[in-house]
Order: structure tokens, then sequence, then C-alpha cells
């Protein structure tokens, strides 16, 4: 069976601080530099969600792109677009995650993979990759 790849872009908009509570302000201030700010910064961050799948002949599709805007909707767009990442995401605020642009890509591959399981159980789809421009110049590719 053909195994086939598909992508849904969404671009949301967030503020955080690189900050490890359990260093000192100098040892924050030279790891993370100006992302150390303590007022924070933002970005206006670019994620790909990819999907991968056979067809299934009676759609045609390997998944309907409108459940995975959906899926990308709850799952990033509504708690994170317009937020603050280490305030207003439980996985930064509560679990000491650090909000880099790695631990993001972790955080919303865990947040997919969880609803995916429930609204697709009996399907062959599975979350392939969740890829994030944090800049045009810094991007962070996770594949589970
Ligand atoms: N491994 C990581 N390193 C850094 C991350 C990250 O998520 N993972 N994030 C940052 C900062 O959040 C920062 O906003 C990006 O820093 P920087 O590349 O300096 O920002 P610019 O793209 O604006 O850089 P210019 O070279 O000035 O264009 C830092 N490191
Ligand atoms: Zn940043």
């Amino acid at each position: 069976m053909a195994m086939v790849y598909l992508t849904r872009r969404e671009t949301f908009c967030a503020s955080h601080r690189l900050h490890n509570p359990e260093l000192s302000d100098e040892e924050n201030r030279d790891i993370f530099g100006k992302c150390n700010h303590i007022h924070g910064h933002g970005h206006n961050y670019v994620v790909e969600v990819t999907v991968s799948g056979s067809i299934d002949p009676r759609t045609g599709m390997v998944m309907n792109l409108v459940d995975l805007k959906h899926l990308i909707h709850e799952s990033i767009m509504a708690p994170m677009d317009h937020k603050n990442l280490d305030l207003d995401v439980e996985e930064f605020r509560d679990e000491g995650r650090i909000s880099t642009t790695e631990n993001l890509s972790i955080v919303i591959w865990e947040r997919i993979q969880r609803l995916m399981g429930s609204v697709l159980s009996s399907s062959s789809v599975r979350l392939f990759e969740v890829k994030i421009w944090e800049t045009e110049k810094n991007i962070v590719v996770y594949r589970g």
C-alpha cells in the first residue's frame, strides 16, 4: 500500500523567555543571552504538521485536511496563539520545561498525538513530523 504524507501549515504569535530557574541569573544570562531578557520577547512561529498513511479508497484521502485543521486548532492555535508560552501553556508553566523550540515541538507532538488517538483510533493515519520555524533562520524538526 502506498504511503502518502500530508502536511498542514499554520502561523501563530507567542511570547516567551528562555530561563532555567534552577540556574543563577548570571548562568542564565551566559547561556541564553538576549533571550533571557526578563520581560521576554515574541516570535511569529510557523508550524507544519505532517501525517502519513495510506489512501482510503472510499474517500481518496489519507486524512481529511479539515480534520487536521481542527486538530491543529485545538492543540496549537487555541492554547498558544497570542499567548505567553511560559505562563499560558501548562507544559511550560507547570512541568519545568524551558520554552525552546525543541521543547515546543515535543509539546505540540504530544498534544496532537493525544487528540489523534481519540479521533482516529481505527485509522491507519500516523503523526509523522512536527516542524517549527521560530524565525526564518531557526528551524526544528521532531519525529517522535
Ligand atoms: N537550540 C535553541 N537555541 C535557541 C533557541 C531555541 O529555541 N533553541 N531560541 C532562541 C531564542 O528564542 C531567540 O529568539 C532566537 O535567537 P536568535 O537566533 O539570536 O534570533 P534571531 O533569529 O533574531 O537572530 P538574528 O541573527 O539576530 O537574526 C535562541 N537560541
Ligand atoms: Zn525566542
